[in-house]
């Protein structure tokens, strides 16, 4: 018997950084949109504990014990007082290492099926907080749509949306390291003060009503100048998608990718057109949000 889970990847709308804390991570206020990228996580009974992966990107996943997914299982096990051993296979369309957070995804993806594989009965709560401990950005995998993560992120608040937003995504040459993105963005921010990450309501309001034109006018990432300053080819990227009509163009997390909202499917083809024809980037994707979280499927 097998059980595979479906779980998205995800675009942040706004992504307010504080200060480094003492533990090494920021507070932040993220707003987490999952988009309709998907990655399929399958896990089946089997004698030791091994991790597979397919797709364009499949040779940039680790295949050890250091991969999201096989941690997940590890830390469902340690916690059931059974044994691990699964083959877990990940059908991976999510881009590694982009700022979509495509571990995370696996992650949470390999949790909810092996705690179905395994019939464990773990309450939702208790598997956020396994989700937690893997990562910054599993629990919002798990639960998908959009939510507020406070904290280092991990703390969600369910937010309401209005409406189908529609984004085309441009994958870059090559990959960041987020701890990176934020040692880059502590040194650009040496000598100034901090101050509290906070949500906006304008944007929370946009998100709500579904307008696409409200909901550019408000988004922003702080990770953004971190991010173009240890890639600064992003630039050409961001302002090829600007020129050919997105109505918002900005970094997916701590990047590469980068992310274009637009008004409406034919104005997301057009910004995909215009993006593949400028040679400033590697693939593009478009996608829709909000998308569901990890599903059994
Ligand atoms: C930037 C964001 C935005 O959603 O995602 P990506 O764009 O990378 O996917 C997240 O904050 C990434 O979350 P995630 O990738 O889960 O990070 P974690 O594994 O928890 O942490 C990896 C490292 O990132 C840094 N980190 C992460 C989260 C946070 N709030 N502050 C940090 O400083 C720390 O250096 C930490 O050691
Ligand atoms: N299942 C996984 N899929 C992709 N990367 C993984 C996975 N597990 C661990 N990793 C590691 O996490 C790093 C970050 O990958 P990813 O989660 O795709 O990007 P991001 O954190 O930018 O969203 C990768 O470079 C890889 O070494």
């Amino acid at each position: 018997m097998s059980v595979t889970v479906r779980v998205p990847a995800k675009v942040n709308v706004q992504l307010s950084v504080g200060a480094a804390r003492p533990d090494g991570f920021h507070d932040l206020a993220n707003v987490f949109l999952a988009v309709g990228l998907h990655d399929e996580v399958t896990v089946t009974p089997a004698d030791s504990l091994r991790v597979t992966c397919e797709g364009p990107d499949a040779a940039e996943v680790p295949l050890d014990r250091t991969n999201l997914a096989a941690r997940a299982a590890l830390a469902l096990a340690a916690r059931d007082g059974r044994s691990p051993d699964v083959h877990i296979h990940i059908a991976k369309d999510i881009p590694v290492a982009g700022g979509m957070a495509g571990g995370s995804a696996d992650g949470a993806g390999a949790l909810l099926a092996c705690d179905t594989l395994w019939q464990t009965g773990t309450p939702h709560d208790e598997l956020l907080e396994i989700c937690a401990e893997l990562g910054s950005d599993v629990p919002f995998s798990l639960t998908g749509g959009a939510a507020l993560g406070t904290g280092r992120g991990e703390r969600l608040t369910r937010l309401d949306v209005g409406g189908v937003f529609h984004w085309v995504f441009a994958q870059a040459e090559g990959g960041l390291s987020t701890p990176a993105v934020y040692r880059e963005f502590d040194r650009l921010h040496e000598g100034h003060r901090i101050p509290e990450p906070l949500v906006s309501p304008l944007l929370l309001d946009a998100l709500a009503s579904g307008d696409p034109a409200a909901l550019a006018a408000t988004i922003g990432n702080d990770l953004q100048p971190a991010a173009l300053s240890l890639f600064p080819a992003l630039a050409d990227t961001l302002e090829a998608g600007t020129k050919a009509g997105a109505l918002a163009a900005l970094v997916s997390g701590s990047g590469p990718t980068t992310a274009f909202l637009t008004e409406d499917e034919p104005s997301a083809v057009a910004v995909a057109e215009a993006l593949t024809a400028s040679g400033s980037c590697r693939a593009v994707r478009t996608a829709t949000s909000p998308a569901a979280g990890a599903t059994v499927i």
